[in-house]
């Protein structure tokens, strides 16, 4: 099957004076093709998204980039975003839109310095060709400027496309030549105790430490192949992609949104508290138990829940939590608190990142104590880990994940990252072995 699709059609924008849109998007469906092979060779910008509940996106190409930096940089990136898509017509169905992917750095000073050159403290992209899979089907879609580049580049990729085999390898694993932390044992107690202090003074509640393990790989590493991997191990995580023309590809298989957001509707989540796996299923439990019960844990979770209670409620008409459950991955288990709103008045799903990010999840209690805290204590540099990365559309939906469980690709090396939550009695040496679980999705993938 083959057709052009009409169906549901969304079209934005208004049309220029030569009766021609700035950025026309057309889609059309196509058989399954394997998406780590679409982005495969490419000296472009690549994108990847993939939801637990089966949305999946690739991009390639730049037919619209919007950067930005500085404490307005959320702002900043919606009124680039909605002067491009103002002046957009998309002819296709509503799931094969063109929607913008990126995301941000954890702090707002953030200069795209090695690993992270190329990585803006905001930056998106709209790609010239996207390919959305959903229970519904495949669709390609070329976004450019004017009627006839787009027409060309959609014939183009489609040929392209349909001679790619559906099914591609997954590869062999670069293997690990050497790793190397940025954090010794000894500064890792140091600096769970500067943040004990500060706890213990009344100054600090909750703040979420972070380390860095470099990776030197054996052999050049796939990324797309490795993502898909890791959906094997994590089919409940998301995966995402953001890969720079030149420099590094910024990846992971976060459990965790940041916010959902479709019309009025918001979803969101606390996740933190982390144990391992057991051996057993009675391993398993025996590990939620102690877990569920321990005073430390269920006080660092609540933090979270409270905190984006509070970030979400003035802009919510409802707002529901529900009950604590377990979010059980292939090498860890967290506390997960749902949490979903309706909003009062039409909001951009850009304002809600810029109120929750970050969740004490990563950032702590209260926000600028933590900050602080974090600035002053960690021995590397944060960028683009644990922030808000994702995609938003023409009508301001969209979805982001927190970017954890992640690691940046440069040459022959990935840097992986992975922090913990430490409140009043939080033990040093234990804080130390749950950041090592969290190295273990990606690593497990790259040995
Ligand atoms: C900061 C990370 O995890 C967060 C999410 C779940 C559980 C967490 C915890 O138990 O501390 C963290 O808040 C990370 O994976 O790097």
């Amino acid at each position: 099957m083959d057709r052009s699709s009409g169906d549901g059609r969304l079209a934005t924008g208004s049309e220029s004076e030569e009766g021609a849109f700035d950025l026309v998007s057309r889609s059309r469906e196509l058989e399954d093709v394997s998406f780590s092979a679409i982005l495969d060779g490419s000296a472009e910008s690549r994108v990847q998204w993939a939801t637990p509940d089966g949305l999946e996106l690739v991009g390639r190409g730049v037919a619209a980039r919007f950067t930005a930096g500085g404490v307005d940089r959320f702002d900043r990136i919606r009124t680039q975003a909605s002067r491009a898509f103002d002046g957009l017509a998309h002819d296709g169905p509503a799931a094969a839109r063109p929607r913008a992917f990126g995301g941000f750095s954890f702090h707002d000073g953030h200069e795209p310095t090695p690993p992270w050159g190329g990585f803006d403290a905001a930056s998106f992209v709209v790609p010239q060709v996207l390919v959305t899979r959903t229970d519904d089907g495949t669709w390609l879609t070329a976004v450019g400027n004017g009627r006839d580049e787009t027409a060309d580049r959609l014939e183009r990729w489609h040929d392209r496309l349909t001679a790619l085999p559906a099914m591609r390898p997954s590869g062999s694993t670069p293997g690990v030549a050497a790793t190397r932390r940025t954090t010794s044992p000894a500064e890792w107690t140091s600096q769970v105790e500067t943040a004990l202090e500060r706890i213990a003074d009344g100054r600090l509640r909750k703040v979420v430490l972070a380390q860095a393990l470099s990776v030197e790989l054996e052999g050049p590493i796939d990324v797309p192949a490795t993502l898909e991997r890791l959906r094997r191990q994590y089919p409940n995580c998301y995966r995402f992609l953001v890969g720079h023309e030149v420099e590094g590809t910024f990846f992971g298989a976060p459990p965790e949104r940041l916010v959902s957001k479709r019309g009025e509707r918001v979803e969101t989540e606390a996740l933190a508290g982390s144990v391992p796996r057991g051996e057993t299923p009675a391993e398993d439990e025996e590990h939620v138990e102690r877990m569920r019960a321990d005073a430390k844990f269920q006080h660092e979770h609540e933090l979270v829940v409270d905190a984006i209670r509070d970030q979400l409620a003035p802009f919510a008409r409802d707002l529901t939590v529900s009950a604590q459950t377990i979010r059980r991955l292939a090498t860890i288990q967290h506390l997960q608190t749902p949490i979903e709103a309706t909003l009062e008045s039409d909001r951009h799903v850009l304002e809600i990142v810029e109120a929750l990010h970050p969740t004490p999840a990563v950032g702590g209690v209260p926000p600028d104590a933590a900050w602080e805290t974090i600035r002053e204590t960690e021995t590397f540099d944060r960028g683009w880990y644990a922030a808000p990365v994702g995609w938003f559309d023409a009508d301001g939906d969209g979805e982001f994940a927190v970017a954890i469980r992640s690691g940046i690709a440069t040459d022959g090396t990935v840097t992986l990252f992975a922090g913990n939550g430490i409140v009043a009695d939080s033990d040093p040496e234990e804080e130390w072995d749950e950041v090592q679980l969290k190295y273990r999705p990606i690593l497990d993938e790259l040995r």
